[in-house]
Formats: C-alpha cells, structure tokens, sequence
C-alpha cells in the first residue's frame, strides 16, 4: 500500500481539515509538523527521544546523502530507514534546493544541475531521474520531485521559465519513478509571488495526478503575508483529497496560518537550528536561555511545558551547560523546541476537530505575541 491520504473533517471555522496519511511505516496525523533530519539524523536527537516527543514522520535530504555517504551506501544498509534505525515514516526532499542554498558553480540547463560539493568541490549533478532514482535507492515513504526553487526576489520571466521547467520536469520524475517500491512521489507547486504563475503550475501539476503536492518556492525571505497570499492562489487549485505541504515552515505562527488556509504538512530547520544557539519556543514567546538573566533562575524553561527538558531541568542548569559548552544543553534545547512544535500541532488538531481553531489562533498569538516568530 502506497501513501494514502485520509480526510477526516473540515473545521466549520476556517479552511483547515484534520486528515492522516497512512504510509507503509505508519499512519501521520494531520496537520503535521515533521522534524528535519538533514544528514540521516535530528541533530542530537535519538529516535526514542523524537518518538517520545510525539514525533511521527521526519525529513531527510537528498542532496545531502548524495555527496555523504552516497546512496548506494545507504542502499546497502539496507535503506534509509534501517540506516538510521527509524522504523517510522520518512520524507526525502529532492536536492534541488539544497544545491542553490549550498553549493558553489552551479549551472541550471534544462537537463538539470550541475554544480560542486560544498564538501569536496566535486563536479557533480542532478537531473529528474538522478535525483528521483537516488530517493527511490533512499527509500523514503515520500519523495519530491526535483525542482528548482527560484531565488527571491526574481524577475517575473525568470519565475515563468523556471516554474515552466520544473513542470516538465516534474513529469520527467514520474517517467522514472520506479514503481516497484511503496514510495509515493510528490509534486512540487512553484510560481513565486505570483498568482497566475501559482495557477498555472498547480494545473501543470494536478494533470500529472501526484498522490500529494508541495507547495515550494517559498519561506525563502519574503514577507509572510506574500507566503499566506500564495498559499490562497495555490490550495483552491489543489485536489481536496490529497495532501498539501507547505515546505520549509516552521514557526508557530506560519504553522497555525498556513493550517488555517488548508496546508497538512510542515517541515522547518528552525526548531532544531535555533535550539543550538540557545533560543527556544515557550508558551510566552520566544526566549534566550543564554541571557544572564536566567543564571540564578531555577524554574524550567517553560512552565506550561510537558517536555523531558522542562520536566527535569531549570534555566540556570541549561543556560550554564550551554556556556560550558557542554552537548546536553543543546540537547535539551532541541527536545524542547521540538516537543514545543509537534504538541503546538497537537493543539491544531485539536482545535479543527473542535471547529475552533480560529479563536485558538487569537488565543496564541495573544499569549504568544505576533513578534516574527
Ligand atoms: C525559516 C528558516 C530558518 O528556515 C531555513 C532558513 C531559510 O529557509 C529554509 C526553509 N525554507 C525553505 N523553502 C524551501 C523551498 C523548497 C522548494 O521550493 N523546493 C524544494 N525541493 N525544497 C524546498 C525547501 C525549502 N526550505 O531553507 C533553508 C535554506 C534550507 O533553510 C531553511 O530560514
């Protein structure tokens, strides 16, 4: 059984539904917030420690397994899931991105990328078909289809030819997806800022009848409003039984938007990056440990948090692991930050069943401040 997309209810109050995906390794409940583990691992995180914290799928990326350690290596470890001892469902992006937000030289052609590691400056590429046949090597439960995601901002006709390219790439991908795994392939929605460019990909892709769509292109610095704006051009052109992902977001308050306006799937670094420098999600906003404020402080990082973190640690404890420079304090910020955004969707789903997730997103923002989080 591939991946199956479950609709369970639409919340009376706003464009957002409660579903779950069941995949071969396991059943995601969404609106879903999925952990990203780069490189074969959440910095710092075992897969007890994520599975504790409620996590149900996580993220890895093929650009980076490509270069390190090559997914033949993988292959024969048996797949992505026994590499990394991960018996849930996995995602895999498709490297696209990564190659413009990492590489050096790198020259698009309507073949692919070619570029040079960030690790050894090796003269390497990716095409549609390397790139899917490398996720299929992986053996993510979810693929991406290779795209590219325009810088921003950029000129209008360079949005229009790049989202023209990647919908036939997109098509390209499908051509060499190899069916003889259980992977389902997803397409990726480009366009920019721009509606009619957002429209017409979404047609280009929905044509190819994809068991999911991602909508890309975006949290790439623009402002959020543009982001939400997007998003509205986008979902009403997208099969309301299938799922949508919104790539790249993940602070709470783009989660709970983006949920309102329809979106089930969520990945970000942001969690996980600002975790390790000290910087944590609390019910009251955001917060750095580090600051000397927090020295003689031994409460836990969060008060109306469940988390391992909160529960056994206070303020001073990590904020004096993290000036020592000691792992464990990283490692709590990162369980923490974590737990803080898979329990946040935890409450999103609660609150679409209850058909309140619009006073829900008053509620938060009241709490939780509507700084750029
Ligand atoms: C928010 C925050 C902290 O997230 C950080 C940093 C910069 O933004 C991020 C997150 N934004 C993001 N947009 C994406 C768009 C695409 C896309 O169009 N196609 C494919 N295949 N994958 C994508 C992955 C994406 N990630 O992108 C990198 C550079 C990976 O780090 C992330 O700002």
């Amino acid at each position: 059984m591939a991946v199956k997309y479950e609709l369970i209810k639409t919340c009376a109050q706003t464009g957002a539904r409660l579903g779950r995906l069941h995949t071969p390794h396991g059943v995601i409940d969404t609106p879903t917030f999925m952990p990203v583990g780069t490189q074969a691992s959440v910095k710092g995180m075992s897969p007890e420690e994520l599975k504790t914290l409620g996590a149900q799928i996580i993220l890895s990326n093929t650009y980076h397994l490509f270069l390190r350690p090559g997914h033949e290596l993988v292959k024969e470890a048996g797949g992505l899931h026994r590499f990394m001892n991960w018996d849930r469902p996995i995602l895999t992006d498709s490297g696209g991105f990564q190659v413009f937000s990492l590489s050096e030289m790198r020259k698009i052609t309507e073949e692919g990328v070619q570029f040079r590691s960030h690790i050894n400056g090796d003269k390497l590429s990716l095409t549609p078909e390397s790139a899917t046949q490398v996720q299929n090597a992986l053996g993510a439960d979810i693929i991406m289809a290779f795209d590219e995601c325009p810088p921003y901002p950029a000129e209008y006709e360079y949005v229009k030819q790049s989202t023209e390219r990647t919908s036939r790439w997109a098509e390209r991908c499908l051509k060499a997806h190899s069916r003889s795994h259980d992977q389902a392939l997803f397409g990726i929605v480009q366009g920019g800022m721009h509606a009619d460019l957002r429209k017409q990909s979404a047609l280009d892709l929905t044509s190819l009848d994809f068991p999911g769509y991602a909508m890309g292109g975006l949290s790439v610095g623009e402002p959020k409003h543009f982001m939400y704006e997007m998003l509205e051009e986008t979902i009403p052109y997208l099969p309301g039984n299938k799922p949508r992902y919104l790539m790249g977001v993940g602070s709470p308050d783009a989660l709970i938007e983006g949920s309102i306006r329809g979106v089930d799937m969520f990945d970000c670094v942001l969690p996980t990056r600002i975790a390790r420098n000290g910087t944590l999600m609390t019910s009251q906003g955001r917060m750095v440990v580090r600051n000397a404020k927090y020295t003689n402080d031994f409460g836990p990082m969060d008060p109306e948090c469940s988390c391992y973190a909160c529960r056994n640690y206070s303020r001073a404890y990590i904020r004096h692991l993290i000036k020592a420079d000691e792992m464990f304090g990283l490692r709590l910020t990162t369980i923490h930050n974590l737990h803080f955004l898979v329990n946040l969707m935890v409450q999103v789903r609660e609150a679409i069943r209850e058909d309140r997730l619009g006073t829900f997103r008053e509620e938060f923002f009241e709490k939780y401040g509507m700084a750029d989080n």
